[in-house]
C-alpha cells in the first residue's frame, strides 16, 4: 500500500457510517446543497483560502450542514475536530491538472493534489460523496452496496479458510512422514496469500463501513483465528535463513493474480529452487518450528534455541528428554512435555493418514 492509499483508508475511516462527519454528510445529501470540505488545516490550506470567515468551533454534524448551505468550502481540522473556516473560496494552482468536470470537483481534485490532504466533494444533484487524496479519487458507496460486496468477500474467505485447513492438515501429516514435496509447501503458502489478500479487501470494507461493519469484523476475526501467526510459522519452517522472511513476504504480496497460480514462482520466493514443474515433486524437510510453537507455554526463545540445535523436524522427532535437558531453561517436566507433544502429533498424523 502506498502512503496515499493508506491516507485514503484513514480518510474513509473518518467518514465511515456512525461517525459525526458521516452524519453531517448524510444531512447535506438530504438537503441537496452539495459541499466542498477540506479535511485538515495546514499552512498549505491556509495559503489557498480566500474570503470566507473563521469559525473555530467544535465540530458537529448539524454545524457542518448549516455551514455547507453557504457558498464556498468548509475547512475542518480533523486533529482537533474543530471547524476552522467556512464560506471560503479555494484557490489552488490552476496549472495542476484535473480530469473532473464542474468547478466543485475540479477544485477538490486540485486542492487535494496541492495540499496532500483529503478533500470531500458532494454534488448538489447526485447522492455521491467523492474523496480526493493526492492523485487518488474514491467514490464512497452506499453502506448497503458495500455490505453486499463485503458479504460476498466473507463467503470467499470462508471457502478459502476451509481449503487452507485441508492443505495445512495434509502438510502436517506429510511432515511427520518425511514426505513433504515442494508442491505441498507452495500450495499452503499460495492459499495463505490468497487469504491475506481477501482479508486486506475485507479490512478496507470494515474501515469504510464503520459502525455498520462491526458484525463483519467479528465474522472475519472468527474465520481467521490465528491465520497470520500460522503463516509466519510455515514460512519459518521452510525458509532457511530468517533474514529472508521479510523479503519473501514482500515478494509474495507483490505477485500478480496470475503469478500466484504458479507454484514454481512461490517455491522460488521461498528459496526452494523450483525451475520446472517437475521440481515441485522434490522433497523438502520442515525445521519443525510450527510443531514446537504448538507446545503449550513453551517460550518463543526456547523454540528458537531448540530448532537451532535440531534444525529439522526429522531430527527433532528423535530427541529424548535427556537431550532436551541439555538446554538451559528446560527441566525434566518441560522436556517430557515437548517429547510427548511430538509423539502426539506423530500419532495424530498417522491416524489421519490411515483415513486417506
Ligand atoms: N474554488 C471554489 N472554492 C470554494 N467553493 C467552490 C469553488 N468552486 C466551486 N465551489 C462551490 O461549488 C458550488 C457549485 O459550483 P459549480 O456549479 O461550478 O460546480 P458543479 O461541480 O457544477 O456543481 P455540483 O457539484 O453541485 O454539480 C459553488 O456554488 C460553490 O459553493
Amino acid at each position: 500500500m502506498t502512503s496515499d492509499q493508506e491516507a485514503l483508508r484513514e480518510a474513509l475511516h473518518l467518514i465511515a457510517p456512525g461517525t459525526a462527519l458521516r452524519e453531517g454528510l448524510e444531512r447535506i445529501q438530504l438537503s441537496h446543497t452539495g459541499a466542498l470540505i477540506v479535511l485538515g488545516y495546514s499552512p498549505e490550506v491556509a495559503a489557498i483560502c480566500s474570503g470566507g470567515f473563521r469559525v473555530d468551533t467544535e465540530f458537529s454534524a448539524s454545524r457542518l450542514r448549516e455551514l455547507c448551505k453557504m457558498d464556498g468550502a468548509v475547512v475542518v481540522d480533523t486533529e482537533e475536530w474543530i471547524i476552522r473556516l467556512a464560506n471560503v473560496q479555494l484557490l489552488p494552482d490552476p496549472s495542476i491538472p484535473t480530469n473532473e468536470s464542474g468547478m466543485r470537483h475540479r477544485t477538490a481534485q486540485r486542492t487535494a493534489r496541492q495540499t496532500g490532504l483529503p478533500v470531500l466533494s458532494l454534488s448538489a444533484s447526485m447522492r455521491i460523496i467523492s474523496v480526493y487524496l493526492g492523485d487518488l479519487h474514491y467514490t464512497v458507496d452506499e453502506p448497503e452496496t458495500l455490505l453486499a460486496r463485503a458479504n460476498q468477500a466473507v463467503d470467499t474467505l470462508d471457502r478459502y479458510t476451509q481449503r487452507l485447513e485441508e492443505v495445512v492438515t495434509t502438510l502436517g501429516i506429510l511432515e511427520m512422514r518425511d514426505e513433504v514435496a515442494i508442491r505441498d509447501v507452495a500450495t499452503v503458502i499460495q492459499r495463505m496469500e490468497m487469504i491475506r489478500r481477501i482479508t486486506a479487501e475485507l479490512n478496507g470494507y470494515i474501515d469504510e463501513l464503520g459502525a455498520d461493519g462491526r458484525l463483519l469484523a467479528l465474522q472475519v476475526d472468527d474465520l481467521l483465528r490465528g491465520a497470520a501467526s500460522e503463516r509466519a510459522l510455515v514460512l519459518r519452517d521452510y525458509i532457511r535463513s530468517p533474514e529472508l522472511l521479510g523479503q519473501a513476504e514482500q515478494q509474495l504480496s507483490a505477485l500478480s493474480g496470475e503469478s500466484l497460480v504458479d507454484l514454481t514462482q512461490i517455491a522460488n520466493i521461498l528459496g526452494l529452487g523450483a525451475y520446472e514443474p517437475s521440481d515441485l515433486d522434490r522433497n523438502v524437510v520442515a525445521r519443525g518450528v510450527r510443531v514446537l510453537a504448538m507446545v503449550p507455554r513453551l517460550p518463543w526463545t526456547t523454540v528458537q534455541i531448540i530448532s537451532e540445535k535440531w534444525p529439522t523436524l526429522t531430527a527433532l522427532r528423535n530427541v529424548t528428554t535427556e537431550d532436551l535437558q541439555t538446554i538451559e531453561g528446560i527441566g525434566p517436566y518441560r522436556a517430557q512435555m515437548i517429547v510427548e507433544h511430538l509423539q502426539e502429533r506423530e500419532q495424530l498424523a498417522s491416524e489421519l493418514a490411515a483415513r486417506w
